[in-house]
């Protein structure tokens, strides 16, 4: 079942789902969804030097990206084919017994904007801003206001919550984020050796 705007409100008054700041609730509290704003910072891929990204190499995210501040009252300009990572402005704790679904808006789907490649969703359990994957599919260039509405998200409640929700004791390598984060697929288990929940699996790591 997707959350109703009296669902999500009612939700946040419980206090176990959190959006903040929530500063303008008629504006952004959507009929079964939450728009969610623009941050300031984000992070550009860079074109020269690199002969290729080894996702699996996290030494090198640097080498791949910087990070650009635009403060509010100022513009990024989103060139056509470009790809930056964005971030929202607000923090959202999601309970372990919903999903969240990250949406563009309508709005800047017609100006061609999206704001994820392939990664919608936030886990039970997940908490932090929301890393946005911003592209512009269009032919013109097209202004992003820091501050301004750019996605939305839906909650859809699960038939029970989950048992092992995103976070720390899964090793879940994206909870608490601030700001746009790069990929982090290099600390995924299967490249570091290292089992699901963050463990050496030979126990090397046990006091
Ligand atoms: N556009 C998005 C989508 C998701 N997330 C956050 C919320 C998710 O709960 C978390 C992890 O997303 P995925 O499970 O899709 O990513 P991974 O599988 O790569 O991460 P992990 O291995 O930590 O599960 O990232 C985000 O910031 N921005």
């Amino acid at each position: 079942m997707i959350l109703s705007d009296a669902d999500i409100l009612d939700r946040l008054a419980e206090g176990d789902l959190a959006i903040e700041p929530l500063d303008d609730v008629d504006q952004q509290v959507q009929p079964a969804s939450v728009d969610l704003r623009l941050g300031e910072r984000f992070l550009e891929f860079q074109r020269t030097n690199i002969p290729c990204i080894h996702p699996t190499d996290a030494g090198e995210v640097s080498e791949y990206v910087t990070e650009t501040t635009v403060p509010e009252g100022e513009e990024f300009i989103l060139h056509p084919g470009d790809f930056v990572l964005g971030t929202t402005v607000e923090r959202v704790a999601i309970p372990d017994d919903l999903v969240a679904h990250v949406e563009g808006r309508s709005s800047l789907g017609r100006l061609a904007i999206v704001v994820h490649a392939t990664a919608g969703l936030c886990d039970p359990g997940y908490e932090g801003q929301i890393t946005l994957e911003l592209s512009n599919l269009g032919t013109a260039p097209v202004a992003l206001s820091p501050g301004m509405r750019v996605s939305q998200l839906t909650f859809t409640e699960l038939k029970r919550p989950a048992d092992r929700p995103y976070g720390a004791e899964r090793g879940s390598k994206y909870q608490g984020q601030d700001g746009p984060q790069a990929s982090r697929i290099g600390d995924d288990p299967e490249f570091t050796g290292r089992g699901g929940d963050g463990r050496d699996p030979s126990g090397g790591d046990r006091e």
